[in-house]
């Protein structure tokens, strides 16, 4: 049984069940939907794992739609209240290859005699890229990276807009746009100087375009975590994930609401800003109940936004995600290991 007293099935149960449970459980998010190019699969420990799926592209390269699909995605993430933490994951040999250079060579030039009405659609037109990974920093979920082999170019887009990102011991991150004649755009120059705290560095990184592995990225504060391999970093994220949902949601939701506000601002903005939200936050009745619990060394009793699920409904759902991920020959087909959905 769930929180709610429903069923929860077992992992011999269908895919077409585990449907019924999981949306059950979440208004605004289809968690079997498979987009094109993304994969999104919901566990009630309110973590969402968000997969580059490269089933019909090796390696795992940003064609047109990821733009659409993301910035969906993330809106439907943003506004599903059973939803904690995301992570971002690969499913393929390598983590992304960044833009598919096949598909931006057709969009590079716009039709039109005037330059200025042309220049004003491009900038349209990379306004809408750049929410590509936007839309990561304005979702107030927690969003971690999971990298695994090369992350490249549009790749250290995405990983600057998370808030934390682990790797494995074989990934190499690459600012490759200086190579194919492309200042980059879409928020590596605006964010890698603050998450790395080291414009030098950042600059370097950017007007060589160096590949650097997993120990400099970490040395350089990229990540925060280097494991063995694929399955060791999913399992990471989705243990971090999992940690980070069963905290008070409005804590941390306005705590990453805040710490994006402050990365921007001065200390005495910053300090305001959080004044406001607090004078709202702190009238919570879960902010009472957190300090009781806290005080007398019990578990908080959260009302519905900040009830924890138990490891048991995790396991189940979690299993049962993972049969949508078998072949109609029972083979794992792609995405996440068996042994990981089984191990919660
Ligand atoms: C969405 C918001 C806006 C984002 C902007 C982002 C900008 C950028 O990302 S700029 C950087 C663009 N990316 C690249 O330049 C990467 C180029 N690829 C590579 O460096 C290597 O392919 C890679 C290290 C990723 C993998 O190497 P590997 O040896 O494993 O594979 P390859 O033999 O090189 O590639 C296999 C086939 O895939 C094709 N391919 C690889 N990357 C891309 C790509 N980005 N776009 C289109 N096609 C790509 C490659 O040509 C091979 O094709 P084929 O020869 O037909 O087998």
């Amino acid at each position: 049984m769930d929180s709610k007293g429903q069923r929860v099935n077992d992992r011999e149960d269908t895919a077409d069940t585990s449907h019924r449970v999981t949306t059950q459980r979440c208004e605004h998010l289809e968690p079997t939907q498979v987009r094109s190019l993304l994969r999104l699969n919901l566990n009630p420990a309110r973590v969402v794992v968000l997969l580059h799926d490269d089933s019909e592209q090796a390696p795992w390269r940003y064609k047109a739609a990821y733009r659409r699909e993301m910035v969906e995605c993330f809106q439907a993430i943003s506004a599903e209240p059973d939803v904690r933490a995301v992570v971002v994951s690969g499913a393929g040999k390598i983590f992304t290859a960044g833009m598919d250079l096949g598909d931006m060579m057709g969009s590079m030039l716009i039709d039109g005699a005037d330059t200025a009405m042309k220049a004003l659609k491009k900038t349209t037109n990379i306004r809408q890229l750049q929410e590509t990974f936007s839309v990561i920093e304005k979702c107030p979920k927690p969003v971690i990276a999971a990298v695994h082999s090369a992350c490249v170019g549009g790749g250290v887009d995405l990983i600057t807009a998370c808030d934390i990102r682990l790797c494995t011991q074989d990934a190499w991150f690459q600012i490759k746009h200086v190579d194919i004649w492309l200042p980059a755009d879409v928020g590596t120059l605006q964010r890698l100087p603050k998450v790395i705290g080291n414009d030098s560095l950042a600059r370097e990184l950017a007007f060589t375009g160096r590949r650097f592995k997993a120990e400099e990225a970490k040395q350089m504060g990229l990540v925060s975590g280097i494991y063995p391999d694929r399955e060791a970093v999913l399992e990471a994220a989705l243990d971090l994930a999992t940690a980070i949902a069963s905290k008070s949601p409005i804590a941390v939701q306005v705590t990453k609401i805040s710490m994006v506000h402050f990365r921007d601002h001065s200390v005495q903005e910053g300090l305001g800003h959080v004044a406001l939200w607090n004078s709202t936050m702190l009238q919570s009745e879960g902010v009472a109940e957190g300090m009781q619990a806290s005080m007398k060394k019990r578990k908080p009793e959260f009302s519905k936004l900040g009830e924890l699920l138990s490891q048991s409904v995790l396991r189940n759902v979690l299993s049962v995600a993972a049969s949508r991920l078998l072949d109609s020959e029972g083979r794992e087909s792609t995405g996440i290991p068996m042994s990981l959905w089984q191990r919660f």
